[in-house]
């Protein structure tokens, strides 16, 4: 007889390892001579839980990449998944919904709400999704990013780092398993942009939060997990745990 007894595994196994996965994604704008390929066939895919920068020379196809991975742009060609859901037919209405509980934006330009205070900005979100936001929960996520003081200021009575941060707190407000970043830091002196960082790792840390992040900024690129290069609407290299050297370096090569 045998005697060996089945084991049952203490944790059920992780169905998708993967919050986001584009295959075969290309993305053409325009038609016959004047089409541009700003991506062409792309595969790649973003580990749950993890932080990916994307870099490449102007022109590369970065924002594109990331408009189609969150599901503001749609692809030409091949399959975008967020969170395992095959978001490619998406109708409208559904992307909204996945717009506003799954995935979350900062953008460089913050994107501020500039008649609403700190607090309402960073409530909008909620509002949008059908949600009447508790103020603790609210002046909660504020004083994560540090602007326990400012939340009855207007963007207009705010630094650009601190407006960054306002974004950012109202990208997390609705906890969203993903939060796309175009140049999060872009517009930010040193000191700032140290800080933004720090927040974005904690989310991933503590969070398990994904990220990706469009960067021109190598330091702010090696703070990331992993980065991506594109070069002509492709993924022309990667490199994991990077240092600010390498990537300087990798970007170097690519953009000879
Ligand atoms: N709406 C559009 N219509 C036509 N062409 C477009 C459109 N959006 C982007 N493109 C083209 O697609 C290519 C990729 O653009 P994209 O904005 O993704 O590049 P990028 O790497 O983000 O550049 P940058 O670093 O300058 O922001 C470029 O050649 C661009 O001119």
């Amino acid at each position: 007889m045998d005697t060996q007894t089945t084991r049952i595994p203490a944790d059920p196994p992780v169905a998708t390892a993967a919050a986001v996965e584009l295959h075969g994604v290309s993305r053409v704008y325009g038609k016959q001579a004047a089409a541009v390929h700003a991506l062409d066939n792309v595969d790649i895919s973003f580990p749950a839980g993890s932080w990916t920068a994307v870099m490449g020379p102007s022109g590369s196809g970065k924002s594109t990449l990331l408009h189609c991975a969150a599901g503001l742009e749609r692809v030409t060609d091949g399959r975008v998944l967020i969170a395992g859901q095959d978001i490619t037919d998406a109708s409208d209405a559904e992307l909204t919904r996945l717009r506003r509980t799954v995935v979350g934006f900062v953008f460089q330009s913050f994107n501020l709400i500039n008649a609403l205070t700190a607090e309402q900005n960073v409530a909008m979100p909620l509002r949008l999704a059908g949600r009447r936001p508790r103020r603790r929960e609210v002046r909660d996520v504020l004083a994560a990013v540090g602007l326990a003081d400012r939340v009855r200021h207007r963007p207009a009575e705010l630094s650009g780092g601190q407006q960054q941060r306002v974004a950012i707190a109202r990208a997390m407000v609705t906890r969203p398993a993903v939060l796309f970043a175009d140049e999060p830091t872009g517009a930010l002196d040193t000191r700032s942009a140290r800080v933004v960082l720090r927040m974005l790792r904690a989310m991933v840390d503590s969070s398990a939060q994904t990220i990706v992040m469009v960067t021109h900024d190598p330091a702010a690129a090696a703070s990331a997990d992993r980065v991506v290069f594109l070069g002509d609407g492709r993924v022309v290299d990667t490199l994991d745990r990077p240092t600010t050297r390498e990537v300087a370096d990798r970007l170097a090569r690519w953009e000879e």
